[in-house]
């Protein structure tokens, strides 16, 4: 037996190609450009290439792109008085400050610097605050990915055993409260987590988030479940050429217990932009009321 793959980037192009006529429509009924403004401090070259394929989809969809690319030496008081500008620019609909920034800024106070109903990125406390009461939010674009993942393939997800590997505010803490509002019973576990096997296999469905290279071992898998790899690991390069990246599920051994799995690349990354845009529009959406 072999496990479906679950083609996330197939699934995310059909997914940019409905917001591409949603974004029409929405530029007919209100004369407006939605725009996504992205703020990248710094050098990091896996970060300009993020930043850089962000920009690209932005634009192929009919949206704007704003890029702001700031020196490494930026400021803390710099960077927020950008936000506070893109937080009152008209045409800027979405906010997305790049992580990680560097170490003389601190984070937390930056992304609540930026005004809740522009956070695309669903980081700021009180959309974290609103998703894990239930109101209307905008939801990391991870979190978000995976859940559109699972519903194609299982419709309601009402029941199953979900265990999520990684408590992060980013993806582990929302992508459980996702399948909470699902009503899956939903266990988060960790570095700490006792019997960490035998966790995750009792789990129907299984997201790794932990960013440990093939972490997840083939015995840890319950038979048929489906198994949702976040992980975007660079192995050390050999030969002078660039490392592979890798998921923290160990992708060949689970091909042969899982039901469903996402592959590493080809899975949740392009998702996790696809649903950028899309809350890109929403953010549009609320701001005109
Ligand atoms: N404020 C903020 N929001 C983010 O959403 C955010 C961030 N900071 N910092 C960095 C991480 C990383 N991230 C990815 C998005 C797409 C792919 C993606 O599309 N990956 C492709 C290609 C992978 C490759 O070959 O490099 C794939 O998995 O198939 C990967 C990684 C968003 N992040």
């Amino acid at each position: 037996m072999s496990a479906e793959v679950i083609d996330g980037k197939a699934f995310a192009d059909g997914l940019l190609r409905a917001l591409e006529d949603d974004v029409r429509a929405f530029k007919k009924e209100h004369d407006l450009v939605p725009g996504l403004a992205v703020v990248v401090v710094g050098h990091d070259p896996a970060s300009q290439i993020y930043v850089g394929s962000k920009a690209r989809r932005t634009v192929e969809i009919g949206m704007r792109s704003y890029e702001h690319r700031l020196e490494e030496a930026t400021s803390e008081a710099d960077l927020l008085a950008l936000i506070r500008r893109l937080n009152s620019a008209p045409e800027v609909h979405g906010i997305l400050v790049q992580l990680p920034l560097p170490p003389h800024i601190d984070d937390a106070a930056v992304l609540d610097a930026i005004a809740p109903e522009k956070d695309v990125d669903g980081f700021h406390v009180i959309n974290a605050g609103r998703l894990a009461t239930g109101q209307s939010a905008l939801v990391p674009c991870t979190p978000s990915g995976c859940l559109q993942l699972l519903k194609s393939i299982h419709g309601d997800l009402a029941g199953m055993r979900a265990l999520v590997l990684g408590r992060s505010n980013i993806v582990g803490k929302p992508m459980a409260q996702l399948l909470l509002a699902e009503s899956c019973t939903v266990t988060i576990a960790h570095s700490r987590t006792r019997d960490l096997p035998g966790e995750c296999r009792r789990a129907d469905i299984l997201v790794a988030a932990v960013g440990r290279p093939r972490m997840v071992k083939g015995d840890w898998i319950k038979p048929g479940a489906t198994v949702i790899d976040v992980g975007i690991n660079r192995l050390p390069a050999v030969d002078g050429g660039k490392g592979k990246i890798v998921g923290d599920v160990d992708f060949e051994e689970a091909l042969a217990v899982a039901g469903h799995i996402t592959p590493v690349p080809g899975g949740v990354g392009p998702m996790t932009i696809a649903c950028l845009l899309q809350n890109t529009l929403k953010a549009a959406r609320v701001q005109i009321g």
